[in-house]
């Protein structure tokens, strides 16, 4: 007899080769069914097809891991809270998910399907509402948060300040999702730009993205006073219990955000011997925060600023693309590293400093997909939209 995880993985595979037509009767299916479920999802459906089903195959593919994909269901249910997912949701998408894979694997779908997939999706639902449900007991699935402070520091990148409505929390190198009353449950994360302050305050760095709704909406149609909605705080790029003495961390462009935060915690908790913060800017009118950093400087003088250009000819000081540059200046496989910033530099860097020898328990990064495709994040199955 087949077992349980052939059965969902031959048949996810011949489902799965259908691509867009899966996921559209997908929807169609569960909104036909289910019309209050349409609620819960972003008014444009295009790229939130790919999500969930990105998330499913993730699943799919972690079965016969259950150390890997229990933590990931519970993160996925707990992220879930804010969208108002309720029971009865679940039992939809799974009804709704049994009768496109039954319609799309054809012929070959059997009765030990049907039951193969109804038991894993059973698993999969109740992971999910039980982080969920443990959740609701601490934390509120969501936050309103005023705009306090809003900098338009470049004609596409503003440093927005928020005043959660309760206390919000989380570690230096989370981020948080956003979501903005223009676009409702369009949810993008950005990470938060500081270390956690007594007052609660919240600093995000946005860069307005072509066609990025929630960017866009954050740096050119926000004023002081207006109210955003924020996740809960996520995100593994935080600082390791024990770290190094010697730090180097690397920030590209809006890449800073995490990176400072860290930066922040690390003056205030751990005061590494040498810090060495690498901030890289296609152009010098980039650098949207070089003041605030020098400040930080002047009170911990252990932090190394090396800002570096990659586009502009004639900076007068380093040039080149961080990759190339950070391992020419200096000896980092004693360090703790950090590298945040577009996803190919953060590749290219994390792979260079393995070569070189850093350990990896010693590396930490934060990769996100692209930015077009995080600015639809809402959906009942999200895939994780950032991985450190
Ligand atoms: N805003 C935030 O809170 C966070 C943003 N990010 C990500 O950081 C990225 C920042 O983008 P931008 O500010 O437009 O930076 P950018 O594209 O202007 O690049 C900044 C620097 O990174 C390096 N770089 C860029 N592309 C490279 C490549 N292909 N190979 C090697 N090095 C490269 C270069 O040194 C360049 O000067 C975004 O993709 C964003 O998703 C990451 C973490 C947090």
């Amino acid at each position: 007899m087949t077992d349980n995880l052939t059965l969902i993985r031959e048949s996810f595979a011949l489902a799965q080769a259908h691509g867009d037509k899966l996921t559209g009767h997908f929807y169609a299916t569960l909104f036909l069914h289910n019309p209050q479920a349409r609620e819960l999802f972003p008014p444009a459906m295009d790229l939130q097809r790919d999500r969930l089903f990105r998330a499913l195959a993730g699943a799919v593919r972690m079965l016969d891991r259950p150390e890997e994909l229990i933590p990931f269901l519970q993160q996925l249910g707990r992220d879930h809270r804010k969208y108002g997912v309720q029971d009865a949701h679940y039992d939809a998408v799974g009804a709704a998910l049994l009768a496109t894979l039954a319609r799309y694997v054809g012929d070959a779908w059997t009765p030990a399907h049907e039951a193969a997939w109804s038991e894993a999706y059973g698993q999969i639902a109740t992971a999910m509402r039980g982080a969920a449900e443990a959740d609701a007991g601490s934390t509120p699935p969501s936050w309103l948060a005023e705009v306090v402070g809003h900098e338009l520091r470049t004609p596409d990148l503003a440093v927005l300040t928020l005043r959660p409505d309760a206390p919000f929390p989380y570690q230096a190198g989370q981020y948080t999702t956003v979501e903005t009353a223009r676009w409702p449950r369009v949810w993008r994360p950005y990470s938060i730009a500081n270390a956690p302050r007594r007052d609660g305050l919240l600093s995000l760095h946005v860069r307005a993205v072509p066609a990025g709704w929630v960017s866009n909406t954050l740096v050119h149609h926000t004023r002081v006073g207006d109210v955003v909605r924020l996740g809960p705080g996520r995100g593994t790029m935080t600082l390791p219990a024990r770290p190094a003495r010697r730090v180097v961390c690397v920030a590209g462009g809006s890449g800073l955000a995490p990176v400072k935060a860290l930066v922040e915690e690390m003056i205030a908790r751990n005061r590494p011997l040498t810090l060495h913060l690498f901030v890289g800017v296609r152009r010098e009118s980039d650098f949207y925060d070089l003041q605030s950093l020098r400040q930080l400087a002047t009170v911990f003088p252990r932090l190394l600023l090396v800002p570096v250009v990659s586009d502009e000819v004639g900076f007068a000081g380093v040039q080149g693309r961080l990759p190339e540059v950070v391992p020419g200046q200096g000896h980092w496989n004693e360090h703790e590293v950090f590298v945040a910033g577009p996803d190919d530099m953060v590749v290219s860097m994390i792979e260079r400093f393995q070569r070189d020898g850093v350990p990896a328990e010693r590396l930490h990064y934060d990769l996100s997909t692209t930015p077009q495709e995080l600015d639809i994040t809402s959906g009942l199955l999200e895939a994780g939209a950032r991985r450190g």
